[in-house]
Formats: C-alpha cells, structure tokens, sequence
C-alpha cells in the first residue's frame, strides 16, 4: 500500500497547533463512522446539551470516558445513566496523531487519553468561540473530521475575536492543538453540506476530540 497517496504535509496554523489533512484513510474513516453510530445510540448516546443561561447547543453530542455537559467532567450522565467506556483504539489513535504532529509521542507519564466528545453537526449547526478548558491536563487535543467539510476557526489564547486563522477540516483530516496553543479560542461557523465523501453515507460532519482529562476515580 502506498502510504504516500493518503495525506499531506504537516501544516503548522499556529504554534503547536497542526493540520494534517487526509489523515485518516478511507478505511478508517468508514471504521469510524461506523462505530461512532454506535456511540450515538442509546442512553448515553447524543443529545444536545443546554447552555447555563438556557441556550441548547445546536451540535448533537455523545461523550466516551467521561460525560462532559457545560462545563465540567462527570462519571455519570446527570440521570445517572453510566458513560460509555473510552475505547482503546481511539487511545492509540490519539497516541500516533500527537506522533505525527509533533514528531514524538506523548512523554513516558503523560496524563493518559482518557475522554473523547463525538460531535454531531447538521446543516445547520455550529460551534461558537470557545476554549477547551474543562480538562486538568494540558496534553494536546486531538480532532478528527469525518463527513461533511467545515470551516473551523482557530484563534489566538486571549480573546474570542482576531486575530484567527479559518481552516477547511475535510473528511480524514487531522487537527491537534497543544502547548501554547493548548488554550486557544476555537469555533466552528459553518459546515459546508453536501461535501461528505458519498461511499461514507453521512449525511452531516461528525468530529471527535480525543483529550486528557487529568481526572482520576
Ligand atoms: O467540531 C470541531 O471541529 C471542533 C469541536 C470542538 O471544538 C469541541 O468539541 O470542543
Ligand atoms: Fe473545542
């Protein structure tokens, strides 16, 4: 197999923060999808969470590891429904993502990849400027995009405004951000309907975020 038909290079958008399009091979995107629909079935599967002042999100969610609802971590769903367990493969996936990113994998005594939040979005929605802040660790994020292109916003470690830099995240496509991008602003203003690769019969973009909690219990 040639490796060099999937990918290309490492694009650095900010420091520490690294888009690898085509990562992720067709294969494995299928294998994904496929089990991220069995993620969003069931009691602990994806619902759209409310906003403290009362706004629902308009992105459906399912949560691995841990249950993360605004704003924090929990073993439970707030109906005492348990968490799905965090899968080992995404685990490994995340361990070779930072690899590729940054060219070494995550230090001996890292905090483990213990969370991932698969997202849901439809034609319609969106993710506005937020920080991933809700974990311990400060290990890196990784994202990974399946289905339907989008434009994900990444900015600056200060404000929800400019400066920013607007990416195109395909289907296969890598996104890490750690170090002194550990803490950026991030959003997602669009998704572009229509664009999944057909064979992958999704109908919308799911993204998962496979992280370190830092959480222990
Ligand atoms: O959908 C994306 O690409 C980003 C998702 C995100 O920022 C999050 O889940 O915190
Ligand atoms: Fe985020």
């Amino acid at each position: 197999m040639d490796d060099a038909l999937f990918g290309s290079p490492p694009v650095e958008v900010a420091p520490g923060a690294v888009h690898l399009p085509g990562w992720l091979t067709a294969a494995a995107q299928a294998d994904l999808v496929r089990r991220c629909r069995d993620w969003a079935r069931g009691p602990a599967g994806m619902r759209r969470h409310t906003m403290p002042r009362g706004g629902v999100m308009s992105v459906r969610m399912a949560s691995l590891g841990w249950h993360w609802q605004p704003y924090s971590y929990t073993r439970t769903l707030p109906d005492g429904t348990p968490v799905q367990p965090f899968p080992a493969l995404l685990g490994d996936l995340a361990a070779r993502a930072v690899a590729d990113a940054y060219g070494a994998p995550p230090a001996p005594g890292a905090d483990p990849y213990d969370v991932a939040l698969v997202n849901f979005y439809d034609a319609d929605a969106r993710m506005g400027m937020h920080q991933d802040r809700d974990e311990l660790s400060r290990e890196p994020v990784v994202s990974l995009s399946l289905g339907d292109t989008c434009v994900f916003r990444f900015g600056n470690t200060e404000t929800r405004t400019r400066p920013h830099t607007d990416v195109e995240l395909r289907s296969g496509d890598l996104f890490v951000f750690g170090g002194p991008s550990r803490m950026a602003y991030h959003g997602v203003p669009r998704t572009r309907p229509g664009t999944a690769p057909p064979e992958l019969g999704l109908d919308g973009r799911l993204n998962i975020t496979v992280r370190a909690s830092g959480l222990r219990g």
